[in-house]
């Protein structure tokens, strides 16, 4: 019954390309801000957010992401890598301009591609694991939590910091944050919008290992990755989808009703005076 009933809300929410031939992983269908790399002896893909200066994820980065997630998938690799070819930043989070003065019919589309992407994460069949090469705040975190394990590199931050320049996060982003934090250190953290050293995010959990260098990284989410060997890959994705179910069920249930409350409160003037001065923040710093 919650099988089927998981089953079912993936084909809802992912109409799998998997007719095509995708051995090659082309990314011929999307705009080219992300690459793929099949490594041949493990099968395992890297998946490379590329979009200068710090991957910020605009309505294309964010197609081109679940596009090439739905490849790696479809093309049977043993497990997906995501990583970014930037070497200070991982993402920088939402695409802050998309919600300044939006407009409203394309914040509805950006918002709306922004649940597709994290539910694409979420529930991908194949084991994730996210090789944190740079500053990962926002929703930059976010996608790293939707992973199922964490390797991070030193001296960059990580966290949900939406509370500093009066954001609301969704109750399915809060909950992301939780499936890997003890709720108190959540509530804490998401109150105080704390950004995580690398050091910090290591001793409450937030990530599970420090590498050296991005290479160090990459092979370290291998190993993880390398540790399902001896599960059965379909039991294994039933399982992880049953774990998940919860989080997902929270968003599934009412997509709308998530888009209506966020377009809303992204038109207050409190979120868009706190936007702007974080906008101005951001160019200041310079
Ligand atoms: C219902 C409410 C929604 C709640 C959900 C929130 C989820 C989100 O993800 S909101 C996004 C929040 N993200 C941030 O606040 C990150 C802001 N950026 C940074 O802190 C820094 O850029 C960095 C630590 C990631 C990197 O620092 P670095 O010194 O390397 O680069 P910068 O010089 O700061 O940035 C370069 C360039 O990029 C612009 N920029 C940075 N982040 C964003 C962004 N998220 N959206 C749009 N643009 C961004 C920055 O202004 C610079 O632009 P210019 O070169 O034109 O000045």
């Amino acid at each position: 019954m919650l099988r089927n009933s998981l089953i079912g809300s993936l084909r809802q929410i992912k109409p799998i390309l998997c007719s095509q031939s995708l051995r090659s992983l082309s990314n011929g269908a999307n705009s080219g801000l992300t690459t793929i790399e099949v490594d041949d002896k493990s099968g395992i893909a890297t998946l490379s957010m590329n979009l200068p200066p710090v991957n910020t994820l605009t309505l294309n980065l964010m197609h081109d992401l679940i596009d090439s997630i739905n490849q790696i998938e479809c093309n049977k690799s043993r497990g997906l890598i995501l990583t970014s070819s930037n070497d200070k930043v991982f993402s920088a989070g939402l695409d802050l301009k998309e919600l300044y003065k939006p407009d409203q019919e394309r914040l509805k589309e950006f918002w709306t591609i922004f649940q597709d992407l994290w539910l694409a994460l979420h529930l991908c069949g194949i084991p994730t694991a996210a090789a944190i090469n740079g500053h990962a705040p926002a929703a930059g975190c976010i996608m790293a939590t939707a992973c199922e394990y964490r390797v991070m590199l030193p001296d960059f931050v990580i966290g949900v910091h939406a509370t500093r320049f009066s954001f609301l996060v969704s109750k399915w982003m809060m909950l992301s944050y939780q499936s890997v934090l003890p709720r108190r250190i959540v509530e804490r953290a998401l109150n105080q919008g704390k950004l995580f050293s690398t050091q910090e995010a290591l001793e409450v959990g937030l990530i599970d290992e420090v590498a050296g260098s991005k290479k160090e990284a990459l092979a370290q989410c291998a190993a993880f990755i390398g540790t399902f060997d001896k599960a059965n890959p379909i039991a294994r994705t039933l399982t992880k989808r049953m774990c998940r179910d919860s989080d997902v069920t929270e968003l599934l249930r009412d997509r709308a009703g998530d888009l209506r409350a966020c377009v809303d409160y992204i038109n207050t003037p409190l979120f868009q005076e706190g936007l702007s001065a974080h906008l101005e923040g951001l160019k200041e710093k310079k």
